[in-house]
């Protein structure tokens, strides 16, 4: 590729906004188009390098996210999901790529994304690394090869800020169980037991999520049968992994067509 896309990065502040600022800057691939905050947040209106503690990069970080978008190839948002709807509308007018990290989504706020996706590239993952989604095509596999005497449970582990729960990532492995299995995880979830819960149902989806410290996202597909336990582990210790991930999201999405895509589209897993 010899033109470099222009990207703006939203939710500039966060934790992965910080980290795909620095990832964009770094790549050689693509330029920073653009910084966004919410209105009133103290970053706006200054240079999101000196920010961040390092050198003015020449981007002024804005909470007008269209005029941002207007002048960019891509968006590449990890915020909140009330956000990310916003931003969905905003980048199909501009027709820009929107990559979508965000988590916590609800089935009808991603139904909400569709009319945007009509007109624009979206692509949406709960987790953007190469391993877990190497992992969720792994836990399909198994899932498939295993009976119901093997009870699945997945277990995620976060730092102790994230808001969601079970993490996005957690959906995706019970979804890719469920599909391995034939069923719908909507009619085999068991989420958040507490109390007198009775005994397991043979064939439920289980999820636990624990929260702690600085953990930057541990999650676990756990088989377990008499006798016997398979467990499937992904370990993240860099933010960076995901960052990665979405950059190569938005430039593989520069050709595409109008549609909804997934970080299985992007690996070609
Ligand atoms: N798909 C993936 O690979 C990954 C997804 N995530 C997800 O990304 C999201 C953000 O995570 P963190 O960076 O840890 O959170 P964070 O709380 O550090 O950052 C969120 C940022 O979004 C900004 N924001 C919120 N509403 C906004 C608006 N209307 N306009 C502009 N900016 C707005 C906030 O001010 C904040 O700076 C979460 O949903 C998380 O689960 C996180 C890591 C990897
Ligand atoms: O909020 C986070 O930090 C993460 N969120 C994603 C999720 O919900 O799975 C991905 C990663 O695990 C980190």
């Amino acid at each position: 590729m010899t033109h470099k896309p222009g990207i703006v990065i939203t939710g500039a502040s966060g934790r992965m906004g910080q980290m795909l600022i620095r990832t964009v800057l770094e790549s050689g691939k693509a330029t920073l188009a653009g910084a966004v905050e919410r209105e009133g947040h103290e970053w706006v209106g200054r240079d999101v390098g000196e920010m961040m503690g390092g050198q003015a990069v020449g981007v002024t970080v804005t909470a007008d996210a269209l005029e941002a978008f207007s002048k960019a190839q891509a968006v590449i948002d990890f915020t909140a999901p009330e956000a990310t709807l916003a931003f969905s509308k905003l980048a199909a007018q501009a027709r820009a790529v929107h990559v979508i990290g965000t988590t916590g989504m609800t089935d009808e706020q991603i139904a909400q994304l569709e009319p945007a996706s009509r007109h624009a590239v979206i692509i949406r993952a709960g987790n953007m690394s190469l391993g877990v989604n190497l992992l969720v095509q792994l836990t399909k596999k198994v899932a498939a090869a295993l009976d119901e005497d093997f009870d699945i449970e997945v277990i995620e582990a976060h730092h102790h800020h994230k808001v969601d729960a079970p993490s996005g990532t957690a959906l995706m492995l019970g979804e890719a169980a469920a599909e391995g299995r034939g069923v719908k995880l909507a009619d085999v979830r068991d989420s958040g037991r507490d109390g007198i819960t009775g005994a397991r149902k043979r064939g439920d989806i289980g999820f636990t999520a624990i929260r702690g410290g600085d953990i930057v996202g541990e999650h676990d597909v756990l088989f377990a049968a008499a006798g016997e336990r398979i467990v499937l582990r992904h370990l993240a210790t860099d933010r960076a992994i995901f960052a990665r991930g979405a950059l190569k999201a938005a430039l593989w999405g520069q050709d595409k067509g109008p549609g909804q895509y997934d970080m299985v589209d992007v690996l070609g897993l």
